[in-house]
């Protein structure tokens, strides 16, 4: 039996960001490191032209991932290639992930010309983060050390528009995923890489993820190869976390799950209030997880958890 699939002649539908582009080329190479013919076709998202107000308020994440899926829908490209993070819990009817691949980094870096750290900022000064979960963690962190002074702000933008602004001085420190600096060869401009104890990751974060349309079984053996079990089924307990809470970006919601030592999949979540009224709920779990199911099943325990604990879905807080 051949486990190679028939060589294809494959396009990838990619925004033009350039961590994007970074990504959509290493998924080339690897296509074409097994024989398939690899175009590439950028694509502007409406997520990527709306840099002035929080995602959270104009729809979410849905907005990257939307107009790469009608380039799918309308034959125009194959496959599209997806930071996970980005990716809603629920695909649309018709569309499929086809494989989740190995995880760069998954922690939140911190990058600062001048502070090595929370401890280390001065008076009044402003960090700059996109993402709630980010803001209700370093708010926690910042708590623990007294430093109510401390503001945090929005930062939007792609990775370079956010280090632009880091460095006109508009912020004393950044926070960002270390995966897409990393990708991108700004490994120097991090100053801290965030325990996932201080700073619990986001649900897929750091991983790539291949979509198609359900119905190209011959790109969903083409794609199989490039598939790393071991993050699939991190991420897919991660996911179930979000999904189980009604998850979206403008929930405060982290998920993060990894190996431990005796080969349990250990999964921890925290939620915490963006308007601070109560404090961050935090849980965590082990199973054995050796399917898709499996995982899935720790990610809906770990949800449970959060909510006994006093995590709020979108719905019970309107
Ligand atoms: N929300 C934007 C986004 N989507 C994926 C990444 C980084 C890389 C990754 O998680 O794969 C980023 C930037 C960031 O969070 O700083």
């Amino acid at each position: 039996m051949s486990l190679s699939a028939s060589p294809l002649a494959i396009t990838i539908a990619t925004r033009e960001s350039r961590l994007a582009l970074w990504q959509a080329e290493h998924v080339r190479s690897l296509l074409e490191g097994r024989g398939h013919r690899v175009t590439l076709l950028g694509m502007t998202t409406l997520g990527d032209q709306i840099l002035d107000r929080s995602l959270s308020k104009v729809g979410g994440k849905g907005l990257f991932v939307k107009e790469l899926e009608l380039a799918l829908e309308d034959g125009r490209a194959d496959i599209a290639v997806h930071s996970l993070k980005d990716v809603p819990m629920e695909l649309p009817p018709g569309f499929a992930l086809a494989c989740v691949m190995e995880r760069e980094d998954p922690r939140d870096a911190w990058v600062s010309p001048h502070c090595a750290g929370l401890a280390d900022l001065p008076p009044d000064a402003v960090v700059g983060t996109s993402s709630l979960r980010r803001l209700v963690l370093l708010r926690a962190g910042l708590d623990q050390l007294g430093r109510h002074d401390v503001r945090i702000e929005p930062l939007r933008g792609n990775l370079d528009t956010r280090l632009r602004k880091l460095d006109e001085g508009r912020y004393h420190a950044i926070v960002l995923a270390a995966a897409g600096l990393k990708r991108l060869g700004l490994e120097a401009r991090i100053r801290h890489i965030f325990e996932a104890s201080d700073s619990l990751p986001a649900a897929g974060q750091g991983a790539l993820g291949i979509e198609v349309r359900a119905d190209r079984s011959d790109l969903l053996a083409a794609l199989a190869p490039l598939a790393h079990q071991p993050t699939w089924l991190r991420v897919a307990a991660e996911r179930t976390v979000s999904r189980a809470m009604g998850g979206s970006c403008s929930m405060p919601l982290a998920a993060y799950a990894d190996w431990d030592r005796s080969g349990a999949l250990r999964l921890d979540a925290a939620w915490g209030d963006p308007e601070g009224r109560s404090s961050l709920v935090r849980v965590g779990e082990q199973a054995t997880v050796t399917t898709l199911a499996d995982a899935e099943v720790l990610g809906e325990r770990v949800a449970r958890s959060l909510r006994d604990a006093g995590a709020a879905s979108p719905a019970a807080e309107a």
